[in-house]
């Protein structure tokens, strides 16, 4: 029942009961063998429900996500003929959820200041396993390509940039008309294809100087094909042929939605590869994405069939979990800014070279000044003073490159560090309460033999090592790219040096009696341009070595934001022992328990290792790491319950 009291009617159907049509109601004999079921969902539309209605609680609060960088995803599902189309597209006078959603995101982001946005839309099909451009069909077949990340791409796929939702509407119905329909026995206009409409909307707001957030939204809106028991769609030839396609990628897409839903239960390999359609939705079924399925089903008593697996599949389809994240890009600023500095100079180089060029033009038609001109001699030095100008800029562009390359390897390899000093803590963490003195000895003694733990080291953290290692490794190469290696290798800095020195060397070459005011007055602006560019260059790498402070700093308060966290657990532990809230094992009442930190050398923080109690204890520090505190004691006669040492790093 809907109540239809205020403009918008609110549903509250929640059940749908699918009936049997072949029971008889008065075969008691067969009420227990009954195929009826009862479904519930989110939300059910019955016939009388507007598209209005559709979109208002299906997809309308999708908006917001899309505008605030959420991938959504809405597809329509079920048989041929059950109304897919028309819930999606809709009639002129019913427009579906297409216009409705663009027509409420263009609106939202009119009503939003202080933000720029900007709104592309792509149209396509999937028609026999193929991609076809709905915008614009004459383009051939697209590629269906994975970047990276792990996000799929349709490579040359038009992008229509438009905020008019008639001419949204107009694009759409005539790509509709692009799109592969036949009459067939089920429907009069059956879409023998997948459709995709993508919306993506980027909203840009400067966060710092030097760091822009960019937070990207996708919305996919998929009007599937639908699906069809060949025997009843009495299908020939090509029908059939694009009917087998379209089960397949529908059984491929049902396949998915049964892998997904069993995750988590038991542990399921989910083949989104089996089918372009698997493959273009593979975040919208179970990864990033905010997703809605309307299934359409028909209640005439010969679609009970497929009414049955639709429901089934839209039931299955409600257990997935998808795990959704906001796309947030950070673009940097770093090179972008250095290298307009760079292009302005260049600029300006240009500028100056026309205004000699034009000076000296000028000169040679004015006779009276032919005397004070230069000498060929002149020309040439001239020449190559502007080269070596030139060279020096190329020489600072590459330096920029090479000092941002450098910084983002170093917080890269910090990033992993901090994550093997978790992994660490946590190991410790882990072993501590429960450690056995006879476990403790074994660890030391495997310490002291000089294996650093590789066995109880995890795949993953060996990789991380080798992945810091190589990172390291990185860093030394453009180290020895900017000051060189030694005799024959100079490095960066080395050559900008010795380009500077040529410049300087060729302007003292310069002839000065036969100087005119004017090449003066060049040589003047060209120093000016030097120096400009060098304060320039000051400050765009004082700002990059604020922001890498930065950067460090955060580093260092989450490094001693954890070793907080590990006092703090080691003074638990300790204050249990001392209101005898604990209990020790028989050998470790009566020796000593010594709680040291050993300092890593690598990323500086503390490891904890509880020492054997059996006395005398000698610690030995693991390799890789230097030992802060060394606790050597033969003098405990009495039982002593705990000592603990925190070495705090400095
Ligand atoms: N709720 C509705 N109100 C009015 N007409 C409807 C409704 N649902 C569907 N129709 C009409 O029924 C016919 C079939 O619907 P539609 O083409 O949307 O089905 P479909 O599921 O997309 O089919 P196919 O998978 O074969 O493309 C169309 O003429 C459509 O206008």
């Amino acid at each position: 029942p809907h109540h239809s009291g205020s403009k918008q009617t609110y549903w509250s159907l929640i059940m749908v009961v699918l009936m049997d049509p072949g029971e008889d109601p008065e075969d008691t004999l067969r009420a227990h063998r009954s195929r009826e079921k009862t479904f519930i969902f989110d939300t059910v539309f019955d016939q009388h429900a507007s598209q209005e209605d559709v979109y208002c609680i299906t997809t309308q609060h999708l908006v917001g996500d899309v505008i605030s960088g959420y991938n959504t995803t809405v597809f329509a599902y079920g048989p041929s003929g059950a109304g897919k189309t028309h819930t999606m597209l809709g009639v002129d006078s019913e427009p579906g959820i297409y216009l409705k959603t663009l027509t409420d995101l263009f609106r939202a982001i009119e009503e939003t200041r202080d933000t720029e946005y900007s709104v592309s839309m792509s149209y396509l099909e999937i028609y026999n396993e193929m991609i076809r451009d709905l915008l614009n069909p004459s383009s051939g077949f697209l590629d269906l390509r994975e970047d990276s990340r792990g996000s799929i791409q349709i490579t040359g796929i038009t992008e229509v940039s438009t905020s008019n939702a008639q001419e949204i509407m107009q694009l759409l119905t005539r790509g509709n008309r692009q799109r592969t329909q036949e009459p067939t026995a089920t429907n009069r206009t059956s879409s023998r294809s997948h459709a995709v409409l993508q919306v993506t909307v980027r909203q840009q707001s400067r966060g710092s100087d030097l760091v822009e957030e960019v937070h990207v939204g996708k919305l996919f809106m998929v009007d599937l094909a639908g699906s069809e028991r060949a025997s009843q769609a009495q299908n020939h030839g090509k029908r059939m042929q694009e009917g087998a396609h379209i089960n397949r990628s529908l059984l491929a897409l049902g396949n998915c939605i049964n892998a997904l839903s069993e995750k988590g239960s038991r542990a399921q390999y989910v083949n989104f590869r089996d089918s372009k359609l698997t493959r273009l939705l593979k975040d919208a079924l179970g990864g990033n994405s905010r997703t809605v399925m309307i299934a359409h089903v028909s209640p005439a008593s010969t679609s009970f069939e497929e009414s049955r697996t639709t429901l089934l599949y839209a039931h299955r389809a409600k257990s997935i979990k998808t795990r959704v994240k906001r796309n947030l890009l950070t673009v940097s600023h770093h090179i972008a800014q250095y290298t307009g500095v760079i292009s302005d100079l260049r600029r300006e180089i240009q500028r100056l070279e026309s205004q000699i060029e034009r000076r000296e033009e000028e000169k040679r038609s004015d006779a009276g000044v032919r005397a004070a001109q230069g000498t060929p001699r002149t020309g040439q030095i001239r020449a190559q003073l502007v080269r070596a100008f030139k060279e020096q800029l190329e020489l600072r562009h590459s330096l920029v490159e090479l000092e941002n390359a450098s910084i983002e390897l170093h917080m890269d390899a910090s990033r992993h560090l901090l994550t093997l000093a978790d992994w660490e803590h946590e190991t410790t963490h882990h072993h501590t309460p429960d450690s056995t003195p006879e476990r403790d000895e074994e660890q030391v003694a495997a310490h002291a033999d000089g294996d650093t733990g590789k066995s109880a080291e995890s795949h993953e953290e060996a990789l991380a090592r080798e992945e810091v290692n190589m990172l390291l490794a990185e860093q030394r190469k453009i180290v020895a790219l900017k000051v060189g290696r030694g005799a024959g290798h100079a490095g960066l800095e080395q050559r900008l040096a010795s380009a500077r020195k040529k410049a300087s060397q060729l302007e003292e070459l310069l002839p000065r009696q036969a100087f005119s005011e004017d090449q003066r007055e060049v040589l003047r602006l060209l120093c000016r341009t030097h120096e400009l560019e060098l304060e320039n260059t000051e400050l765009q790498a004082s700002s990059l070595r604020r922001e890498h402070l930065l950067c460090q700093k955060d580093c260092v308060i989450q490094r001693y934001h954890q070793h907080r966290q590990l006092c703090e657990h080691v003074i638990q532990g300790q204050r249990q022992l001392i209101h005898g809230k604990a209990v020790l094992p028989a050998t470790q009442r009566l020796g000593l328990s010594v709680v040291i930190f050993w300092k890593d050398r690598r990323h500086q923080l503390p490891a904890i290792q509880p020492c054997p109690p059996s006395l005398p204890v000698t610690c030995i520090a693991p390799r890789g790491y230097e030992q802060r505190v060394c606790v050597r004691s033969t003098q405990h006669t009495q039982p002593v319950r705990c000592l603990a040492f925190a070495h705090l790093p400095v």
